[in-house]
């Protein structure tokens, strides 16, 4: 497999922020082995032989796309998505491109990836590491493999809290997770008492991640489905009372109208993925379809939506 190695430098009034969602974007896009850099100090990540990336004199986000049939489009739609945040985030950017025969960052984000607590009940563990438990949180143990989803990201801990949030007051028979990635947001939920969980991805990798976990989490084979598909394309059986879509603010736009068909009357959307100055595209998409929006919680630059259908 031959990879396309996509560095992205930018300017920034904000740089940890414009890093963060510049970042999620790559990942977003199907990239892997993501690596940033920040004047003056040492890469984020190592290099797969464990040796530093060196100093750097610029911001930077690194990260390979796979050369396959796929990468034109990928290419063109993560270009569109920078240039919509030239004049917010970002203040400039340009793109270097350089084409790879191997992949030496394959391990080298487990460096970074430690056992973090979500909420009040959660905590996910890397599969590799030990952690004490003192007290007695729920585990999620993960072994992400590229998929997107080790719980690091604010999108995907927003996105647990507040399933969280809603489990404690009644826990959904039927959970979805569109956009499933690791299948953590799954698992969290299945931990949190939902009875059956389901997962699609439009990302076969991601799919196969996700099988791996929810076995690895003793979610039993019965209680959970997972299939590849675009949003909601595919689901033919309905009544879902709680459905989590951690993807962009665009796709949380165009998933909201078929919600109705598929969710049961008065259960929860949780959305997340959503840049906080596009948060009000999607307010109005809820709105139009008659859904109550129950919260808004914003967490450096990423919100997160909680809505009622009617
Ligand atoms: C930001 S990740 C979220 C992963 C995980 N749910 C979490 O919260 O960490 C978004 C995931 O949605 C998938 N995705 C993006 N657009 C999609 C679409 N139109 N249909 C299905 N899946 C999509 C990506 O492949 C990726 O795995």
């Amino acid at each position: 497999m031959q990879w396309m190695e996509i560095k992205i430098v930018f300017d920034a009034a904000e740089p940890e922020l414009a890093q963060e969602m510049v970042s999620y974007l790559v990942m977003e896009h199907g990239a892997e082995g993501l690596e940033m850099t920040t004047p003056g100090e040492t890469g984020m990540v190592q290099d797969g032989s464990g040796s530093s990336v060196p100093d750097s004199k610029e911001h930077s986000v690194t990260a390979f796309l796979p050369l396959d049939d796929l990468f034109e489009g990928r290419k063109a739609d993560l270009t569109r998505a920078l240039d919509d945040l030239k004049g917010s985030v970002l203040t400039d950017y340009s793109v270097h491109f350089s084409k790879q025969d191997d992949q030496p960052w394959e391990t080298a984000w487990k460096a970074h990836f430690h056992p973090i607590e979500i909420g009040e009940s959660l905590v996910i563990k890397p599969s590799w590491e030990d952690y004490e438990n003192p007290e007695k949180r729920m585990l999620i143990e993960l072994d992400p493999g590229m998929a997107f989803g080790t719980g690091t990201h604010p999108t995907t801990a927003v996105c647990l809290e507040m399933i969280e949030t809603e489990c404690l007051k009644k826990a959904p028979e039927r959970f979805l997770d569109v956009g499933t990635g690791s299948g953590i947001l799954m698992i969290g939920a299945y931990k949190l008492g939902a009875r059956k969980v389901f997962g699609c991805d439009n990302d076969m990798d991601a799919l196969e991640a996700a099988a791996k976990n929810l076995k690895g989490n003793q979610v039993h084979e019965g209680d959970f489905g997972l299939w590849l598909g675009d949003l909601l394309a595919g689901i033919v059986e309905g009544a879902f009372d709680m459905v989590a879509a951690n993807i962009t603010a665009e796709a949380n736009v165009m998933l909201i109208p078929g919600l109705p068909r598929i969710m049961a009357p008065g259960s929860i959307f949780i959305a997340s993925g959503i840049m906080a100055e596009k948060k009000d595209l999607v307010l109005e998409a809820l709105d139009a379809c008659r859904f109550s929006v129950e919260r808004v919680q914003e967490t450096g630059g990423w919100v997160g939506i909680a809505a009622r259908m009617p």
